[in-house]
């Protein structure tokens, strides 16, 4: 980030914490609700990965997968030749780059394209080809020349079926006669109109509103139904409901799909309650491991004292890219703004930027425009920077209860172990409350962190080779 656009970003950070500061204790515990719900806010995490991401995420794990009619023989296809795709749809995926089915589409694919068409749960991470699988699926089962909707995706929030619709008509840039339509909020159109357009995609509320209210679609020709983000759809109030319920307007033989990043309990009711009779494919995380990571603490008195040890590191040793964690935001905009003056290129990650900037400030951190990322759990949820050898807890992870957050700990220092490189962690321990945390942590994974003396420079530069 620009020194200006940095400070100013300090600024704000710094002008909230004071005015958090300056509250009753009503209005904080409203603040504390609203930075939760940020926190939860699933749907912007996903377009986050989804704006930063610019390639397939490869795993070692192996597709399972559940048919519905064990009997019949499973395809599995290695190129997209063998899926006798349209010819325009085919120059469409290899003119996106795609040489050859991803995992998931290896799988999905095969299935959603067959007659009779399939019902099909699948689960997977983000990345993993999911969208681009249901997008060709939609693709392909248009007819053009039938000018009324005919396949219906709904997505959680209008940015959401944005990047979809995107991606929809990237695939779909040399079949030009399928026209694609958006069914969000703001988007009005005639009272009494027919859509012609053969795909719609949109947010639940509005699809509901254009199938059921306005009639703008005729739910009874819909012959594929794509429900994405099946998480994130249900984290948000009401879109479990609507979706239920366009789902009932559908015909019997209108083929169903629906694609989730995870799988707890409750999406999984859901995907069964809304998709019938379904196949099912899953693709595991690839686990990440603290095995190939050296893990330090460091023991101080007071922030101050946290900063000068983190200085001490660096002038010991040679760190080309480092992701700074802090408890707070206020912490992280101070940190930042201390770093930044001992001459750092600093990003800071701050939870009130909007989900673009946000998006920015991890693109150039990823190109490595600036070497240190300051940030706080919240922000950095969900991110993969594998590019980053070095973490430093400058506060340990804890959750709501002030217990150790172990799973915060593995997701922000470990590494799957596919990309095995070798890290290096930091802890920084500044009470008996923290190096209490810190003990559980080393218990529960049963690995040991080493004390570092970050005053004796010859003991920091030993733990860089
Ligand atoms: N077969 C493929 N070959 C190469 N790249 C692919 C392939 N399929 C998808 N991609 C690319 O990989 C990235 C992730 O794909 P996609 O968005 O479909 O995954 P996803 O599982 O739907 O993830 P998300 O839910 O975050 O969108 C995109 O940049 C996409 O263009």
């Amino acid at each position: 980030m620009a020194t200006d656009s940095w400070a100013l970003a300090v600024d704000e950070q710094e002008a909230a914490a004071e005015s958090v500061s300056g509250l009753k204790s009503k209005d904080l515990v409203n603040k504390a609700f609203l930075s939760f719900l940020i926190s939860e806010d699933k749907a912007a995490q996903s377009l986050l990965n989804k704006l930063i991401r610019s390639n397939l995420v490869n795993t070692t794990n192996q597709v399972e997968v559940l048919q519905r009619d064990p009997n019949s023989p499973l395809y599995s296809v290695k190129s997209f030749e063998e899926l006798r795709l349209k010819p325009p749809l085919l120059q469409g995926v290899y003119a996106m780059g795609f040489n050859r089915p991803s995992k998931i589409q290896e799988n999905a694919l095969p299935m959603m394209l067959a007659e009779p068409p399939q019902n099909l749960i699948a689960q997977s991470q983000s990345g993993t080809g999911k969208t681009a699988a249901f997008v060709l699926a939609m693709l392909s089962h248009v007819d053009p020349s039938n000018k009324w909707p005919q396949c219906l995706c709904v997505s959680p929030t209008y940015e959401l079926a944005l990047q979809t619709g995107k991606v929809i008509e990237q695939m779909g840039k040399f079949y030009p006669e399928v026209k694609l339509m958006y069914a969000i909020r703001g988007n009005k159109l005639e009272r009494g109109m027919k859509l012609q357009e053969q795909i719609v995609i949109g947010t639940p509320g509005t699809v509901l509103d254009w199938c059921q209210k306005l009639k703008f679609i005729d739910p009874k020709k819909i012959k594929v139904f794509v429900l994405d983000e099946a998480d994130v759809m249900i984290a948000t109030q009401g879109h479990l409901d609507q979706s239920i319920r366009i789902q009932r307007m559908l015909p019997k033989t209108c083929q169903m799909l629906l694609f989730s990043a995870t799988f707890e309990e409750t999406v999984w009711n859901f995907a069964k309650r809304i998709i019938p009779d379904p196949n099912i494919i899953k693709l595991k995380r690839e686990e990440e491991t603290l095995d190939t990571i050296k893990q330090y603490y460091v023991v101080c008195n007071s922030k101050e004292e946290k900063f000068q040890a983190l200085c001490n590191i660096y002038g010991a040793i040679t760190i080309a890219q480092a992701m700074i964690f802090c408890h707070t935001r206020r912490t992280a905009g101070w940190l930042a703004g201390e770093l930044s003056k001992e001459g750092h290129q600093v990003a800071l990650l701050s939870g009130e930027m909007q989900v673009e900037q946000r998006a920015a400030v991890i693109q150039r951190f990823r190109e490595g425009k600036e070497k240190v990322l300051v940030t706080t759990n919240v922000c950095a949820r969900g991110i993969d920077v594998e590019q980053v050898s070095v973490v430093i807890n400058f506060d340990l992870p804890v959750d709501k209860d002030g217990n150790p957050d172990n799973e915060t700990y593995l997701h922000r220092i470990g590494r799957t172990g596919r990309f095995g490189k070798r890290g290096l962690a930091i802890n920084m321990v500044d009470s008996k409350f923290s190096m209490n945390i810190l003990n559980r942590i080393q218990e529960h994974f049963n690995k040991k962190i080493e004390k570092l003396d970050t005053d004796d420079l010859d003991e920091i530069e030993k733990i860089a080779n």
